[in-house]
């Protein structure tokens, strides 16, 4: 008899690629009507292990059954048959369609276009509690929302257990709370989700179980209340963590790159950037708090000459580089660490060391005389994976092949190797592990006490507050007053980046 109480057991999952085991006998029990973390480092293999449950993979040994059901999954489209739903961390909606079209594209055949499709989302919208309409543009709809689209749209395929994958990396703490009751009402319906996440102190909050991959291989399944997050760290990594350093300030009234009165029409609405003037020092992190679409990418791309902005003077040191192209701009010493590294960052298809030229063919070792020397960016990328502990079973591997959090901690090795004198940083420990983050941080404090200057774009606050000496909120295009990272809180920041506190500037 099929134990009804669990939606879904994997048992002895292994899976191999090239030079890598992903997945080594993993044992997972997953209960009905919980919601189910799993923890790991970078590259511990969670990833893996949900596109085997979602039939992207296929494992080379062991077994997965739902619902008491052994299965075999050839494709997603077996595992949505089986009720197994995957909501990712990159949306896949299309902006310019409504809710409506975007939930039943590729689904016609379930309720159809029209009113019995609209009635079926209202349905599921009001059961759940996602405050989804059918009629809304994509277009018009906040992060939080789009992320109850994708929700929606897993559960109007008939899913009953879902994978989410760091639901909460692009969230501000108002909207992680309105996702984690979301996730209590799926719950009270009897769903399943299962949760990925290197927030560990929200996995705390939000699962009945917490299961912990080390190296591939499940290592425990715990109870939240039985656990800190530093013994869930500790469990992760296999030893204990270091307690984490207070610094002394290192900022000094050398000024290392300042935009003054800088805009950025729109053809349509108001200002994507309204007058923004900023001032970041040598030795200083300047943090820049926001819900995504406030005009933190637009910043960003005036000042790596992605973009011309309509008014407004850019310096760096004494060089006005406002008319700079971006290629200009990284060779005169400005780090970009992109937000979306797979446009910007990297190119997935080719080896770990063609990416470490990237964006620097002109600069050493990438280069010698007028041609590009593939020994010394060899020799170099090798340094670059010891030293920021990129876990890959060679520099010739492709950069596509690497887990996210690794894929990343590339990137920051590569922009670090220049020795830049302003690093301009969006999200640069997205997707990183705990230990990870601890270690990049360590990284731009060493390069902030040599002078670097950082403009750092986050959308994980403690990273904002850890890491900053001044940190700012930036809504629909504008800066606000400064805030004392020591003195502020993630809920004042939060208030202040949703436009819900009061005071425009805070004492
Ligand atoms: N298609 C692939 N080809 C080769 N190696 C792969 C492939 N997919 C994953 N790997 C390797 O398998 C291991 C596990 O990767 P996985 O993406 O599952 O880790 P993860 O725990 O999800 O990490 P992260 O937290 O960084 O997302 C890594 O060493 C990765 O390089």
């Amino acid at each position: 008899m099929p134990d009804t109480d669990v939606a879904v057991e994997l048992h002895g999952i292994t899976k191999r690629f090239p030079g890598v085991v992903a997945n080594k006998d993993i044992e997972i029990v997953v209960r009905r009507g919980t919601v189910h973390a799993i923890v790991g480092e970078n590259g511990a293999g969670k990833s893996t292990l949900m596109k085997i449950l979602y039939g992207v993979q296929k494992p080379d040994e062991g077994s997965i059954t739902v619902n008491g059901q052994q299965q075999s999954f050839s494709s997603p489209t077996d595992a949505i048959k089986a009720g197994i739903g995957m909501v990712f961390q990159h949306f896949m909606l299309a902006d310019n369609f409504t809710v409506l079209e975007n939930v039943v594209l590729g689904a016609e055949q379930l309720h159809g276009i029209g009113g019995a499709a609209r009635q079926e989302i209202e349905r599921i919208s009001s059961a759940y509690g996602l405050g989804v309409r059918p009629g809304d543009l994509v277009a018009d709809l906040g992060v939080g929302a789009r992320q109850r689209v994708e929700i929606l749209k897993v559960l109007y395929r008939g899913a009953k257990i879902l994978i989410l994958d760091e639901p909460t990396a692009v969230l501000v703490p108002q909207e992680v709370d309105e996702l984690f009751d979301n996730l209590a009402g799926l719950k009270a319906e009897g769903l399943t989700v299962i949760f990925i996440s290197h927030k560990l102190d929200e996995v705390l909050k939000v699962a009945d179980e917490i299961t912990v991959i080390r190296r591939g291989t499940t290592v425990q399944t715990v109870e939240p209340k039985g656990v800190t997050a530093r013994q869930l760290a500790e469990l992760m990594v296999g030893s204990e963590l270091p307690t984490p350093q207070t610094e002394e300030s290192t900022v000094t009234d050398r000024v290392a790159l300042q935009v003054k009165d800088a805009s950025l029409g729109s053809a349509t609405g108001p200002k994507v950037l309204d007058h923004i003037d900023l001032t970041i020092h040598a030795g200083e992190v300047l943090g820049i708090a926001g819900v995504e679409g406030n005009g933190q990418a637009e910043l960003v791309e005036i000042i790596m000459g992605m973009r011309d902005a309509s008014s407004g003077v850019i310096t760096f040191g004494d060089t006005d580089i406002t008319e700079w192209h971006t290629r200009e701009i990284r060779e005169a010493g400005i780090g970009y660490i992109p937000e979306d590294r797979h446009r910007h960052g990297l190119l997935l298809d080719a080896p770990l060391w063609e990416n470490r030229i990237l964006g620097h063919q002109t600069e050493e070792p990438n280069i010698k005389g007028f041609l590009i020397d593939g020994k010394d960016a060899k020799a170099d990328t090798q340094r670059i994976v010891e030293q920021y502990d990129v876990r890959t079973p060679s520099i010739f591997v492709t950069a596509g092949s690497l887990s996210g959090g690794n894929q990343q901690k590339l990137i920051i090795g590569r922009e670090m190797s220049h020795s830049p004198k302003v690093l301009v940083a969006a999200h640069p420990t997205r997707g990183v592990d705990v230990g990870a983050q601890a270690a990049i941080w360590d990284h731009i404090r060493e390069a902030r006490r040599e002078g670097l200057g950082v403009l750092l774009i986050s959308a994980d606050l403690d990273e904002l507050i850890g890491l900053s000496d001044t940190i700012r909120v930036i809504l629909r295009g504008r800066l606000s007053d400064e805030f004392d990272p020591d003195t502020v809180t993630a809920e004042q920041l939060g208030a202040a980046m949703t436009g819900a506190d009061t005071k425009e500037e805070q004492a």
